[in-house]
């Protein structure tokens, strides 16, 4: 990277004359938008026209929302190419940037990364050089550009920039594009917030980014190799390339907690794609209230029998079994005599039903006819379904029967009253578990469905629930299609290793057409039923196609001192799994201070690291039930902080429970007693693997306990 490059006012003459291009073009739909307004009136055909057209220019326009990132970002020169299809002396350029800009005449001033032409940026290698003869990198403030980098292909060039001729063989680290840019973008100070990658991704990255749509696509990576940001990156090159019909269809995104979608949120509007959904599961489950953090939750027998695949069966024989026909028959008085629903009949009937409908709640309709025209034919008087009903439907005994029969019920009812008796959880699952297994699963009835807290394993049975059960029918019957459970078009699922397989069909049954991205890392898998392998997790995802596993291998976010340290806790936790390899080297070796009080050690170290270096974001990673002792401790001594578990990482210095750090990046971390983080969990040398891979500076370790034995 040079700042003293020749073509410098070159190209910042082209980057502002980029920009001028973009204002008149934001000023040109401002325009166009004030003449539709001044112009109202006309057909209904024509104003609906222009006003879906008014919706295309606003989203334009909030898309030209860039703040103050880099519109343009890179330059390549390639050879032209003859009739025939074969390379010319002749070279064309195209600069690249995060959204197309064209000038007043419609010609392409700068091309939007996502475009097909923009892909040798990317991946043109010394090796595969995709007809490049130069590629260049721009360091850019906004709009002034500070320095650019040169690649060189072709004829006695193998990449200029780094040595990437020598290293491409290996694959790995080395084989790296545009490296200063690269390295200047990750020693970076960091936000806070997750940020873009578009001037600087690598090539096994965009292999990814701009793999087809179809199917599912498994991206496997240690930590800080990229994979939220590369699996967001995805999602804004399929919007682009399928725009129509993928805009309508919908993208979703389901990412482990609050915390960690504060920490992403950005990245997808500063792709210029603001309207994705971005959620938890809990987000996907209406209607009911979930326990806070303090409040009590499962077991973690409970938690794995809630997350096993076969409390779908479970729960499918929880709703049979409030599908009973009367034990004896019904006989109501009506004009003179009676009318009867005998016992055999109403067997009949729930027998019926359970053949013709698929879900639960929309037979009701079905069982109340067949239910009224069985007492009108029974009755000695010629009288009619309606007539009987009109008249004896709101008797209690009625009501009754027609729900023990045929009961109408929210997930939450059917849960309810499942949990809180132990007669319907072994009548439902004594077939399926073992009974110390099914009994994890009772609960106290609470007084009313609506005061439940549920808890996070919870969700995925509630939605589950749904899927049997269908929306209630409202008036007159009817179902009310904004009940049913929304489909995607394409899915992208982040730490997917912590959802267990009822969460995972949970995500599935969301998916329109099977297409997915899920991202993850084996060895930082600690959910209630962790896998070993990718194989048990695609078992419950969509698979028309085959399922395509590609894995990342260089780390971005650790150096390599912290990364050594931190594999030899991946080794004792997933033996056998590869580590990722470190792009740079860090400036400090991490810090390992045993300490007489824990309270004094933690603050001492914030001093320490915040002398060293002013303005860098810290955070503190405890066991969960540390965080508030040291979070007082902390006021004490003056420090001012923030909470991760209900802020975000929104201060310079943040207290965050190792239950939320996954996914997560600071400038240092320092991790508090990393012995109870191993022994308070199932899977906690992995809880501790994910603690010391956040920083991408400076990693401290205060213990007053021993060390694992992993970390001596
Ligand atoms: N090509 C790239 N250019 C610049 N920065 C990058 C690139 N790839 C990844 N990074 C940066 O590396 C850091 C780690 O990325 P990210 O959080 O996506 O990793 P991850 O694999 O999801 O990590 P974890 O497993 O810990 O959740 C981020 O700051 C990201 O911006």
């Amino acid at each position: 990277m040079t700042q003293h490059h020749p073509d410098l006012p070159d190209e910042q003459a082209y980057v502002d004359h980029a920009y001028d291009c973009l204002e008149q073009s934001k000023q040109a739909a401002w325009q166009l938008r004030d003449l539709n307004e001044a112009d109202l009136g006309g057909t209904f055909q024509a104003r609906f026209e222009r006003n879906a057209f008014d919706e295309a220019l606003l989203k334009r326009l909030t898309d030209l929302d860039l703040g103050n990132a880099a519109l343009v970002f890179g330059r390549i020169d390639r050879h032209a190419t003859d009739d025939a299809g074969a390379p010319t002396d002749e070279l064309e350029s195209f600069h690249i940037g995060r959204l197309a800009v064209a000038d007043p005449n419609a010609e392409p001033v700068v091309i939007d990364w996502r475009a097909p032409v923009a892909e040798p940026f990317y991946r043109a290698t010394g090796r595969e050089p995709m007809g490049l003869a130069r590629r260049r990198h721009f360091a850019v403030e906004g709009r002034k550009l500070l320095g650019i980098e040169d690649e060189l292909f072709g004829d006695g060039h193998l990449g200029l920039g780094h040595d990437e001729g020598l290293a491409e063989s290996s694959g790995g680290a080395a084989n790296l594009r545009g490296y200063s840019t690269l390295i200047a973008s990750l020693e970076r100070g960091r936000t806070g917030t997750l940020g873009d990658i578009v001037a600087t991704i690598q090539g096994e990255q965009d292999e990814i980014i701009r793999s087809p749509q179809a199917g599912v696509l498994v991206v496997q990576g240690g930590p800080g190799t990229g994979k939220t940001v590369v699996a967001l990156h995805r999602a804004a090159y399929l919007l682009y390339t399928h725009r129509f019909p993928l805009e309508d269809q919908g993208v979703l995104v389901i990412g482990p907690n609050r915390v960690f979608l504060k920490y992403i949120e950005q990245v997808l509007p500063s792709l210029g794609e603001a309207g994705i959904d971005q959620v938890t599961l809990a987000d996907l489950v209406p209607g009911v209230r979930f326990a806070t953090r303090d409040e009590a939750t499962d077991s973690t027998l409970a938690q794995k029998i809630k997350g096993d695949a076969r409390m779908s069966d479970v729960i499918d024989h929880a709703v049979n079994d409030r599908e009973r026909p009367l034990r004896d028959d019904l006989v109501v008085p009506y004009g003179a005599g009676y009318v009867r629903l005998r016992a055999e009949e109403s067997a009949r009937i729930v027998k019926q039903a359970r053949r013709r409908f698929r879900r639960h709640n929309a037979a009701r309709r079905w069982v109340e006819g067949e239910f009224y025209n069985a007492l009108a034919d029974s009755s000695r008087a010629d009288v009619s379904p309606r007539q009987v009903r009109g008249e004896i439907r709101s008797l209690p005994e009625v009501r009754e029967a027609l729900d023990r029969m045929w009961p109408v019920l929210t997930p939450a009812q059917l849960l309810h009253d499942l949990f809180g008796s132990m007669a319907l959880l072994r009548l439902a699952a004594g077939d399926v578990f073992a009974e110390h297994e099914y009994k994890a699963l009772h609960r106290a009835r609470s007084e009313h469905v609506d005061d439940v807290r549920w808890t996070p394993a919870d969700v995925a049975l509630l939605d589950d629930a749904r899927e049997v059960l269908g929306p209630k029918p409202g008036k007159g019957g009817k179902i009310d299609e904004a009940d049913e459970i929304r489909t995607f078009g394409h899915i992208v699922i982040d730490e997917v290793q912590d959802l267990t397989p009822m969460q995972l069909k949970m995500a599935t049954r969301r998916s329109l057409n099977g297409s997915m991205t899920v991202v993850g890392d084996i060895a930082q898998a600690t959910g209630p039923l962790a896998p070993d392998r990718w194989e048990d997790v695609l078992e419950y995802l969509p698979d028309r196609k085959p399922p395509r596993v590609i894995g990342l291998s260089v780390g971005y976010r650790i150096p390599s001192q912290i990364m050594t340290l931190a594999n030899r806790v991946m080794r004792a936790a997933t033996p056998g799994l590869r580590a990722p390899e470190s792009v740079r080297v860090g400036d400090a070796e991490p810090r390992i201070e045993q300490v007489a009080s824990r309270n004094d050690g933690v603050v001492t170290e914030v001093e320490r690291l915040r002398a060293e270096l002013p303005t860098a974001s810290i955070a503190i990673v405890a066991p969960d039930d540390l965080c508030d002792d040291l979070s007082e401790a902390l006021v004490l001594a003056g420090h001012p902080h923030g909470r991760a578990a209900t802020a975000g990482l929104d201060q310079l210095l943040t207290v965050v429970p190792v239950s939320v750090v996954k996914g997560l990046e600071l400038d240092a971390v320092i991790v508090v007693e990393p012995a109870r983080i191993v022994s308070d969990q199932e899977h906690g040398l992995r809880a501790l693997y994910v603690a010391l891979t956040r920083p991408t500076q400076r990693l401290s370790i205060v213990h007053t306990d021993g060390l694992p034995a992993s970390l001596t």
